[in-house]
């Protein structure tokens, strides 16, 4: 057991109020085991199923949680155990280190990130002092495993690491389509979180979806809240649907928005504006409308109608959405990606040839 960072004994009473702002940030787990990995077939097959009796909203953590010590922070002895570790170090990896590290919820020695491309390797290090590694076996000896790697590449990761998970190791999932039970079976493991973020976690304010396989106990649940909630908002759904349907809405949302900012920049200037005052218009009416939404305790429709004036201007506009099927085109969009979603789940998780990834 590590000098710094203590779990919280089995029999912890654990908190659960629907809000956790304020909730003491309970670090990422024990630092200072030796790094021995158990033997195939320690760990064992658990049984998986799904949990279903939690949910709740939490909004994101105050950076006041700070519960790092200093010897918690010396974590970057190779022989430590890792207290988080990565499989794939690409885009939403690398939110989620900036969120973690950047939050200053765990000091970049502790985290250890495997990844193929030695370039992304590089990268990581470089700018996060993280851990890098390209075995993924040695990444997956963390206390937390988040895998991050695109579902595509899903088969190859779980033959390296069937059976080969420590007993209690906490493994999160953020890839799109992947159920609990193929994670479980896949790994031979119990502990599993599926969780569906967004990449405004570089910010700390994703939206992130999630649920535990039934294995998890309570203080394995507040390790997971503290880092789902070092990304921003979770929430803990009570059926694996709900992160299935949030993978249609939540995941893709950021690619929404940006491509309506794309689109309404380029109107801006069509009709004669400097690129920069339309990108200035755009987005920073974009901005204050979330804000007063933020703050105003009205809904979204109520908002809006403020804005339109009986035949006034805006209705001209509003009008040609409705005329265009807009709201049609938003619905079919998000059932798009959740069906994609589901899709990317049932893909063969045999390894891909190269040149068929999808
Ligand atoms: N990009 C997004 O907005 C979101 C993505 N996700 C999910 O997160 C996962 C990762 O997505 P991104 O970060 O966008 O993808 P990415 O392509 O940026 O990152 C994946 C990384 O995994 C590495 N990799 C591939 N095979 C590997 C292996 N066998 N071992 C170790 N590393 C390996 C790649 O080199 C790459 O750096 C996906 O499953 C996606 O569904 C979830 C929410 C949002
Ligand atoms: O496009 C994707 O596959 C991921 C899932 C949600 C957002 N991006």
């Amino acid at each position: 057991m590590g000098r710094g960072l203590q779990p919280l004994p089995p029999d912890a009473p654990h908190p659960r109020p629907a809000r956790c702002e304020g909730r003491r940030w309970q670090g990422l787990g024990a630092h200072g085991q030796p790094h021995l990995r158990p033997r195939r077939g320690e760990s064992g097959p658990g049984r998986c199923r799904d949990g279903s009796h939690r949910e709740g909203t939490h909004p994101p953590q105050s950076r006041s949680y700070l519960a790092m010590t200093a010897d918690s922070m010396d974590a970057t002895v190779p022989s430590r155990r890792p207290a988080l570790g990565f499989i794939g170090g690409g885009v939403m990896a690398e939110a989620l280190i900036g969120a973690v590290t950047g939050g200053g919820l765990a000091a970049p020695g502790t985290l250890l990130v495997g990844e193929v491309d030695e370039e992304r390797r590089r990268v990581l290090r470089e700018q996060y002092g993280v851990e890098v590694t390209a075995d993924n076996l040695a990444a997956a000896d963390a206390e937390l495993v988040v895998l991050a790697v695109k579902p595509q590449h899903l088969g190859v990761v779980l033959q390296q690491l069937r059976g080969q998970l420590r007993e209690d190791t906490i493994v999160v999932s953020i890839i799109a389509g992947a159920r609990l039970q193929t994670l479980c079976e896949g790994l031979e493991h119990p502990l599993v979180v599926r969780a569906m973020p967004n990449t405004p976690a570089r910010v700390r304010k994703a939206a992130t979806f999630w649920i535990p396989s039934a294995g998890l106990s309570e203080p394995a649940l507040v390790r997971v809240r503290s880092l789902l909630g070092a990304l921003g908002t979770e929430v803990e759904v009570a059926d694996e649907a709900g992160v299935e349907m949030a993978t249609g809405l939540a995941g893709p949302m950021p690619a929404f928005v940006y491509f309506l900012i794309e689109a309404f920049i380029d109107a801006g200037v069509a009709l004669g504006l400097p690129r920069d005052q339309a990108t200035l218009a755009t987005v920073e009416s974009m901005r204050g409308s979330l804000e007063l939404l933020h703050r105003s305790q009205e809904s979204p429709a109520a908002l809006r109608k403020q804005v339109t004036s009986p035949g006034g201007a805006t209705l001209a506009g509003l009008k040609v959405f409705e005329s265009a099927g807009v709201r049609d085109a938003m619905d079919a969009a998000v059932r798009a990606v959740h069906a994609r979603a589901q899709e990317l789940g049932r893909l063969p998780l045999a390894p891909l040839e190269p040149g068929k990834e999808g």
